[in-house]
Order: structure tokens, then C-alpha cells, then sequence
């Protein structure tokens, strides 16, 4: 299999430090450079802590673009700059695969009208662990047959949006299949401002944020005496990193955008 050219934005995050262990032990796998907030001009393998891979760290990802020679982008950054990151790929003609979470549907519509029309390969995948897609599929299949459906999602508390990719996901999948109806009460009221989480076409979302937590969702379907829950739990960051080689591997055979691993899951 040819090799692989990475460029990893966000090498020194929880996420990005298990993707360098997963590159350094991937054959396939080279990493060309990485991106970060500080520390441009060193190499991934001066940085404390991380693996010992020879790689340049630039602080910028176009000049990393317009000086490595890279087939993909990994963003493993914050919201804010990991939008930021995928239009920069694009612009530069290289694929990516996004794991950074936060993308509404617009911004979700926009760059895969772009990625059209530019013949790029992109994947933004809101949960790379096989088990949680797997979660998120059963999910869609109850929707058919329970309309009453709530999600808990719950993660660690350094999360930055809410609610999760995940969650968001879910619901986008749930809706495929579930025939709108307002849940509860038509006349439930929140004493308190929230007490029903957020409320799309029906469906209540709740985001927990508590230390010691890594991933984890729950989606309850209520039916006539009977409840359905569907569990996943993520309890380390290497729970993701096979689906992060997949789509790495995938991604080379795209030029379209796809979003969600289960799109690309045989
Ligand atoms: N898709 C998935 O399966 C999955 C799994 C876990 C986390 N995530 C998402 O991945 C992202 C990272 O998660 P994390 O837990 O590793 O977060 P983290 O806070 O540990 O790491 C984020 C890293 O991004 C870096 N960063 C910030 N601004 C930057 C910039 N301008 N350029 C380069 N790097 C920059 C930070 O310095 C930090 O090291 C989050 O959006 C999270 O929601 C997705
Ligand atoms: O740690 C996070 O942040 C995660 N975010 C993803 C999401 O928003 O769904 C899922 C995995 C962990």
C-alpha cells in the first residue's frame, strides 16, 4: 500500500498526541509536518512528551501546505480552527479528515458544495470509535419503530461544544427515520430554562460535562410500557484511532466530502 503523507493539526491535544502514536506505528502512515499554536520551527521530536518523530511543526497551516508535499490533513483542533483548517486544505487541493467537532448543518452543506466542486476528498467524522457509529446506526434503526426519543450525551469537561458531534449526528440519522412529533406534554413548561435541553423537531438533547468523563451517549426510546436505551461509552482516546486510520486510508479514494464514518464503514 503507498505510503501516506499526514499533516496533523494539533499534535500536542489528548486527541492529537494518541494520532502521532498511531502514525509512528502505522507502516502506511508517514507524517510530513504538524500544526500547533506554538512551537514553529522545531520538530515534532524536540516537543517533551511527544513520540520521537522527525517531522516539522509550523504554526501556520498554509505555509505548512505550500512547504510539504502532504496528501492529508488530520484537524484534531478546536472548533474555531478546525473550520478554519478544512478551508485551508481545500484552498491548497489537499484531502483531510476532520475530527474536530462543532460543524453546524450549514457549515456542513458549505463545504460539501465545495469539496464538490473542487474534486476534493474530505471526511468529517463527528465519532471515529467503531462502536459508537454502531451505536448511532441502531439508533436510526428503533427510530423507525419508536417515535419518542431523548439524548443523553455525556463527556469530560475541557469539551468546547455542545452539544456534541455525536449528538448531533444522531439526531440527523434519528430524523431520517422517525416521523416528526413534538415530545411530552403539548403543554410542558421549564421552571427552570433548559430543564428539557435542546429540542429539534421534537427530539430533547442533553449535555452532561463532568471530569472523569472521556465520551459517552445514551439514546432512549420511550414506547407503550416499554423503554429502549442504546449505550456507548468511549473510556480512552485510543477507542478512536482505528476509525482515524480508516478514514486516513479512505479519504485517498475520495473527491467528494463525506460526513460520518458510517458512510464509509463496510
Ligand atoms: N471525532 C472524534 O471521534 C473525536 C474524538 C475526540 C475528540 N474529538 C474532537 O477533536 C478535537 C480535539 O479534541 P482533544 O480532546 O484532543 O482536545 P485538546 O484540547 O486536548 O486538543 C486540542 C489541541 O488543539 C490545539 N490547537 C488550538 N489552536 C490551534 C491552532 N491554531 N493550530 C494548531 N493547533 C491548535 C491545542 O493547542 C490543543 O493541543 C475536539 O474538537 C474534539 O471534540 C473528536
Ligand atoms: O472529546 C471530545 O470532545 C469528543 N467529541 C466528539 C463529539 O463531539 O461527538 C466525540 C468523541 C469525543
Amino acid at each position: 500500500m503507498k505510503t501516506i503523507a499526514v499533516v496533523l493539526a494539533g499534535p500536542r491535544g489528548r486527541m492529537g498526541q494518541e494520532a502521532l502514536r498511531l502514525i509512528e506505528r502505522t507502516p502506511n502512515l508517514q507524517l510530513v509536518g504538524a500544526v500547533d499554536r506554538v512551537n514553529g520551527g522545531k520538530r515534532i521530536a524536540d516537543i517533551a512528551g511527544l513520540p520521537a518523530l522527525d517531522a516539522p511543526v509550523y504554526e501556520d497551516l498554509a505555509q505548512c501546505l505550500q512547504e510539504v508535499q502532504a496528501d492529508v490533513l488530520l484537524d484534531l483542533t478546536t472548533p474555531e480552527i478546525g473550520k478554519k483548517h478544512v478551508h485551508i486544505a481545500m484552498q491548497h487541493g489537499v484531502r483531510s479528515v476532520i475530527g474536530t467537532t462543532g460543524f453546524t448543518e450549514a457549515e456542513l452543506q458549505d463545504l460539501t458544495h465545495t469539496a464538490k466542486e473542487r474534486g476534493i476528498g474530505t471526511i468529517i467524522a463527528p465519532n471515529f470509535a467503531v462502536g459508537a457509529v454502531l451505536m448511532m446506526k441502531f439508533a436510526q434503526m428503533a427510530a423507525k419503530y419508536f417515535q419518542d426519543v431523548e439524548v443523553i450525551e455525556l463527556h469530560h469537561d475541557q469539551k468546547l461544544d455542545a452539544p456534541s458531534g455525536t449528538a448531533m449526528k444522531t439526531v440527523d440519522l434519528i430524523r431520517t427515520a422517525r416521523t416528526p412529533k413534538q415530545q411530552g406534554h403539548p403543554n410542558e413548561t421549564e421552571t427552570w430554562t433548559g430543564a428539557r435541553g435542546a429540542n429539534v423537531d421534537g427530539i430533547h438533547v442533553h449535555s452532561v460535562r463532568l471530569p472523569g468523563l472521556v465520551a459517552h451517549q445514551e439514546v432512549l426510546f420511550g414506547g407503550d410500557g416499554q423503554m429502549l436505551t442504546i449505550r456507548h461509552d468511549s473510556f480512552n482516546r485510543a477507542s478512536f484511532m482505528s476509525g482515524v486510520k480508516l478514514a486516513i486510508e479512505t479519504v485517498m479514494q475520495l473527491d467528494t466530502l463525506v460526513y460520518g464514518l458510517e458512510n464509509i464503514m463496510d
